[in-house]
């Protein structure tokens, strides 16, 4: 494969494909440079796959994205119109195909078996968990959820998640669903495989993570949002209490493995003003970027500021999943799983990887319960105010039950730490409030009515 050659042609093509891509963080800024910086084929002929950490450059500021190049001399039938970036025009591939090589089931499959002999291929590495081997002629199909990244499920036996932008080092979903599985949970889907990057004077960067495919289970959000639905009319809603309350306990399960398998650690007082002083940021920087906020700000800062050394020092800080809610918590025959513990994407690798109070998962996931009942109300100009009642106490009763579990199987009592559970619900309803004005503009009025209430009731 003549990989400069194929490089400095598909380079432009992906300038005009990136921006249209669900995963690609850098909207709305133009793209200043491309740059490669390794280009790794992964299979050669006819299909080919070429993997490519590309450097994309706005301004001052740049990401890496892992991209993963399919050639054909004839573009696949069934091609998604989102998954081509053109045919080549010159050089050695001339009238090639050019797509996305996640949406070829065929070149998905050799990514699998690559996983399944632990490959290496110049930097990258395939690397397996200890326990019975990997089947190595599944095909994969791309996953259809809006994601972050994507992710590719093969039979339904296998989910690839492959990160699309990198950070140097270890995914925290990695580490901690790895730290997880080593300690026999079986609160989240056992990770299988994962593959790096490694280059010269830098950490392993993680690039894909394969886990057991969960095939009867249902996403926690779905099933949130059916219950809610029922609040119209259903003389018999179903009563998801009883699930919240289960979920609650997964969620203590989870922290108490993560507390004894990574390290943890105790707020001395500096570290209290630290985490009250982040949240302000936070917060200062939100409000200048979303307008809606502004008004709020004074209260919103009072309540940070009633977390004081006094509350805090001593406070157990540990490991956590970092961005829980009802989409990362899957109903299986089982029991609850949940998946995906990478954090907020928004945030820096180091800044996920900080110990927190375990606490901050339990106010993501009570901001999900109120996400779900609020969503029943979104878009209608003059809600039902009889509707918008049951929504509220379906929040409220859920969110109980779900602090109950938590409580049942030894997570601390959130109730007892009021201010703190206030201040980071409010932490992550200003991190709600950033992230829908960015990607879904009409969800806006939901972490924004919950911030209106957060700070008009102290
Ligand atoms: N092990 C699994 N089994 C079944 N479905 C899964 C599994 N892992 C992920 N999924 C599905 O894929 C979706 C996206 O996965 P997730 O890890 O949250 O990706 P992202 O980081 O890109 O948001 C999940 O919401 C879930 O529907
Ligand atoms: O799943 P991701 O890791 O990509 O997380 C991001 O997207 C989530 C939305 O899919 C977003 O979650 C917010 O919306 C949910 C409903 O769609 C709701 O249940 C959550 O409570 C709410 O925070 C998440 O914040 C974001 O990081």
């Amino acid at each position: 494969m003549a990989v400069g050659e194929l490089v400095e042609a598909a380079l432009p093509m992906i300038a005009d494909w990136l921006p249209g891509q669900r995963w690609y963080a850098g909207k709305g800024q133009a793209i200043t440079g491309l740059r490669p910086v390794t280009a790794t084929p992964l299979v050669t002929g006819d299909p080919a796959m070429l993997h490519l950490l590309l450097r994309v450059e706005h301004g001052e500021q740049s990401d890496l994205y892992q991209l993963l190049l399919g050639l054909r001399a004839e573009a696949p039938a069934d091609l998604l119109p989102e998954a081509s970036l053109g045919s080549l025009t010159h050089g050695p591939y001339d009238g090639a195909a050019l797509y996305d090589a996640v949406h070829d089931p065929e070149l998905t499959g050799r990514l699998l078996a690559h996983l399944a002999t632990a490959d290496r291929f110049g930097p990258l590495a395939f690397r397996r968990t200890p326990g019975p081997g990997l089947p190595s002629d599944l095909l994969g199909r791309a996953g259809t959820a809006e994601q972050s990244n994507t992710s590719v499920i093969f039979g339904t036996a296998f989910i690839l998640k492959l990160f699309r932008r990198i950070s140097p080092g270890t995914n925290p979903d990695l580490e901690l669903s790895l730290a997880l599985s080593r300690a026999g949970s079986t609160r989240i889907p056992r990770v299988a495989a994962w593959f790096e990057s490694r280059m010269a004077g830098s950490e392993p960067a993680t690039l894909g993570l394969l886990q057991r495919f969960l095939p009867d289970a249902e996403d926690g959000w779905e099933l949130a949002l059916d219950q809610v639905a029922r609040l119209k009319g259903d003389p018999s809603p179903g009563n998801f209490a009883v699930e919240a309350h289960r979920l609650g306990r997964a969620t203590a399960e989870v922290h108490r493995v993560l507390a004894r398998a990574l390290p943890v650690a105790r707020l001395d007082r500096e570290q209290t003003g630290r985490l009250a002083t982040g949240m302000a940021e936070r917060l200062d920087v939100a409000a200048a970027a979303v307008p809606a906020l502004r008004r709020y700000r004074p209260a919103l800062h009072a309540a940070f500021q009633q977390l004081t050394a006094d509350h805090l020092t001593g406070l157990m800080v540990q490991r956590i999943h970092g961005d829980l809610h009802l989409g990362q918590a899957m109903r299986t025959p089982h029991g609850w799983v949940l998946l995906d513990f990478e954090g907020e994407p928004a945030k820096s690798v180091a800044e996920r990887r900080l110990p927190q109070p375990a606490l901050r998962d339990v106010a993501a996931m009570l901001r999900s319960f109120d996400y779900a009942a609020a969503h029943l109300l979104a878009g209608a100009p003059q809600p039902d105010p009889q509707l918008a009642h049951l929504a509220a106490s379906w929040a409220a009763r859920n969110r109980t039950a779900y602090c109950a579990g938590y409580t049942a199987a030894g997570g601390t009592d959130p109730a007892a730490c009021p201010e703190l559970l206030r201040a980071l619900e409010i932490d992550k309803a200003v991190y709600e409030v950033v992230y829908e004005a960015r990607h879904r503009p009409s969800w806006l009025p939901i972490p924004l009515t919950a911030i209106h209430r957060l700070a008009t009731t102290i």
